[in-house]
């Protein structure tokens, strides 16, 4: 059984003595000797002066959402400044309110109806049949411990001791300078792919000024003229890098504030804008317009651009010529950046290239799907496509990128190691596979950590041609378009060592992220996440060592044996107290667990996230027993394949890649093998093959419901799993 961490308490409170919908109070809460009694009066009138505050509109279909959840926040700041509420009554009890006995139900959108179907709705609504909005677009950020807010409501996080944090930039500038150390297995496709995948998974909901729909600028603004959501960084005037350029500020707009589930009340609560589950949302996007805009709707296949097919070389992904500028930068106006499901895709070189062998996989597939079913239509043929490419996606991530990340030992705790052999019947409805907010917003930022200053492009025949800086590649993917260049990332990739995932955070990243074309500075995004975990409300590090099963430091000796010497004297002359500590700034600069990347902290979040979306994922490939089930035949198919195999089969001319391409390639244990060898199976889409009008593999429609149990994965062997320390493994 996955190790049972101290159960997130909301609240001090006794559940059972908080009584909801009494005769005359919508909810009672025991405080000192006697009871608070909230009255749905109350709460009306509070929600009525709200709601004239925001100017909130009735409406049930969603598109009034911002409004109400500020709307929301207001009424429930209201009430706890009413009834002087402490923090874990906020926490603890608001959210136990039935609003829909109260005048905001009207206002509150009605849950989707949902229909067992064979493929994934775009937005990840109906996934979960009882919640269908887990795990959709709009879910809020789940919660793993109260939150931490200045004002138990909204405001961000401040020091235990009342006085400010530390500028998020100092902490950076002190503990997060680039050393520049490497690790000592792990290639740049582990964090190219673990970026891939964080796209798939997580966006935050930026706020957008309605005058401009862009986010609001905030530094050259005098504060009383600043949008409200503008929190912009403080850059010390002695900082060892903004100083030479006279830099007092970074640009900084808090997160959007979003609904809780089903408009309940409470502190501030925020959005993800993706769909959480791995379902390869990045090459596909989240709503079915988004996806149309990228289909031919000619026999399944994906738009892409043919402008190399002249050179013999495989399409790239299309141009973006909608808002073409947008995270952009574009040199001269007939040089357009890329389209795809996400529009983070041009951010840097690494993430275009994945989205790219994506991209041609998907046409791959159609192509064959479409040969071997010739009465498929488009729509059959791109959905299946789809399905296979969402399984690739959890099949890559949990067979190659999580054992590396987190090691053996956290991978068994948390129900992560894949099945050998069988369907899975651990689906459990009741997992919620939204993501939490310190994984959002601090655990999987890990990534920052392992990024390079520069880029290397090698030969296919893995030569070292050549290297350029990040910063220069930041919203500049148009080397793309030169002939060849796909394959030199991709050969680069797999044979660039990544850093070290240590405090240490490149000053590509640091000093120069997003710098413009010939600007010497750009932001910094170690002060982002810092900044971003106290805009969320993410308690501190201590409180999530105690969260994680560690014990919370009283004094910052308590910490000695979590960081190293060094880092720990850092902390004690920046913080106030151990209890101030940022959860992205703790988290990485942790001393690893034995065989993984991560400390323990960042392990148990991480393994706390990674096995929701697993078993609250009701089209988790190794599912049986429903509508979009794959049949046993082809779920083992699936789990032949490796990110090398698409690196083969979706290169230009990819000939030889070692096995596992996340891992140093390396004689012994992690060989080059040819592109043709039968250690890097393709799929069979033999299996694929369907007699026509006979549906493809549910043998007995009326059998959906699935059966609960501990998970089966964890009775198993020891399967494909590789860290650091057990690389052996990886060739068992
Ligand atoms: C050159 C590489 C990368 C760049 C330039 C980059 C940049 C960024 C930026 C600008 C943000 C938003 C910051 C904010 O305002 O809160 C962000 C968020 C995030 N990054 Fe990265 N990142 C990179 C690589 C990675 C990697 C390798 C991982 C994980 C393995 C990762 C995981 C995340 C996550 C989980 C978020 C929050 C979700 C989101 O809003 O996108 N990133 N990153
Ligand atoms: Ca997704």
């Amino acid at each position: 059984q996955p190790p049972q961490f101290q159960k997130p308490s909301f609240g001090r409170l006794p559940q059972q003595q908080l009584q909801q919908s009494g005769p005359k109070c919508a909810l009672v809460v025991p405080k000192g000797n006697g009871e608070i009694c909230i009255t749905q009066e109350s709460i009306n009138r509070a929600f009525n002066r709200a709601s004239k505050e925001f100017r909130l509109i009735e409406s049930r279909d969603g598109s009034n959402s911002e409004q109400l959840a500020e709307t929301l926040l207001e009424t429930s700041r209201l009430l706890a400044l009413e009834h002087k509420m402490e923090a874990d009554e906020i926490h603890g009890a608001l959210p136990l309110i039935d609003v829909f006995k109260t005048s905001i139900g009207r206002f509150c959108q009605k849950q989707p109806k949902c229909e067992v179907k064979r493929f994934r709705t775009y937005d990840g609504t109906c996934n979960n049949l009882d919640n269908p909005n887990w795990g959709a677009i709009s879910a809020p950020f789940r919660r793993l411990i109260p939150p931490d807010y200045a004002d138990d409501i909204s405001l961000p996080r401040i020091s235990v001791t009342g006085d400010q944090l530390p500028t998020a930039r100092y902490i950076s500038s002190t503990i997060h300078r680039d050393l520049g150390f490497h690790d000592h297995a792990v290639t740049v496709f582990l964090p190219a792919f673990g970026q891939l995948i964080d796209h798939d998974m997580a966006s935050g909901a930026e706020t957008k000024d309605p005058r401009t729909n862009a986010e609001p600028k905030c530094c050259d603004v005098s504060p009383d003229r600043r949008h409200p959501a503008c929190w912009p960084i403080d850059i010390p005037s002695n900082d060892p890098f903004y100083s030479l350029f006279g830099r007092r500020c970074l640009e900084f707009v808090r997160s959007a504030t979003g609904l809780k589930d089903k408009c309940k009340l409470g502190s501030r609560s925020t959005f993800n804008t993706v769909t959480s589950f791995l379902d390869a949302s990045f090459v596909y996007g989240t709503a079915k317009d988004t996806a149309n805009k990228l289909r031919t709707f000619r026999a399944g296949w994906l738009k892409s651009n043919s402008a190399l097919r002249n050179l013999g070389l495989k399409d790239l992904l299309p141009a973006r010529t909608e808002n073409p500028d947008e995270n952009c930068k574009r040199p001269s106006q007939d040089l357009f950046c890329f389209e795809a499901g996400d529009s983070r895709v041009n951010q840097q070189v690494m993430l275009v290239t994945l989205h790219v062998i994506f991209l041609r996989e998907h046409n791959r597939l159609a192509a064959e799907l479409g040969k071997i079913n010739p009465h498929w239509d488009d729509e059959r043929v791109f959905q299946e496509t789809r399905h296979i490419v969402a399984a690739y996606v959890q099949q890559i991530t949990y067979n190659e990128f999580l054992p590396m990340v987190l090691g053996k030992d956290i991978m068994e705790d948390y129900g992560l190691l894949l099945n050998r052999d069988g369907y899975s019947s651990d689906y459990n409805p009741k997992v919620n596979p939204n993501l939490p907010v310190s994984f959002f917003a601090a655990a999987f930022r890990f990534g920052h950590s392992v990024i390079p200053s520069q880029i290397e492009q090698w030969s296919v025949t893995h030569k070292h041609v050549g290297s350029r800086r990040l910063s220069e590649l930041f919203n500049r993917p148009f080397d793309m378009y030169q002939g060849g260049v796909t394959d030199r990332y991709i050969s680069g990739f797999m044979n660039q060592v990544a850093q070290a995932a240590d405090d240490a955070v490149t000053e590509e990243l640091t000093n120069h992220l997003f710098a413009e074309p010939l600007k010497s500075f750009g932001t910094d995004l170690a002060s982002l996440n810092m900044q971003r975990g106290r805009d969320h409300g993410v308690p501190s590090y201590n409180a999530y060592r105690a969260f994680c099963g560690l014990r919370r430091a009283r004094q910052w000796n308590d910490l000695a044996g979590s960081f190293t010497n060094e880092t720990l004297q850092k902390y004690s002359r920046t913080y106030a107290t151990p209890d101030d500590i940022d959860l992205w700034s703790g988290g990485i600069s942790e001393r690893p667990m034995p065989g993984s990347m991560v400390g323990p902290v960042f392990g148990c979040i991480m393994g706390e996230t990674f096995k929701n979306l697993r078993y609250g994922d009701r089209f988790w490939f190794e599912n049986g027993g429903w509508p979009n089930s794959f049949t046993i035949d082809q779920v083992n198919e699936i789990r032949k394949i490796k990110l090398s195999r698409l690196l083969c089969d979706n290169g230009d001319r990819i000939e030889t890649a070692q096995v596992y391409s996340m891992v140093l390639p390396d004689p012994q244990i992690n060989p080059r093998v040819p592109c043709k060898s039968s250690v890097l199976p393709r799929l069979n889409l033999e299996l694929w093959r369907e007699s026509k009008g006979k549906p493809n593999n549910v043998k007995n429609p009326q059998q959906f419901a699935p059966s609960f149990g501990p998970p089966s994965s964890l009775a198993g062997g020891f399967n494909n799993v590789s860290t650091p320390t057990t690389i052996l493994f990886l060739m068992s």
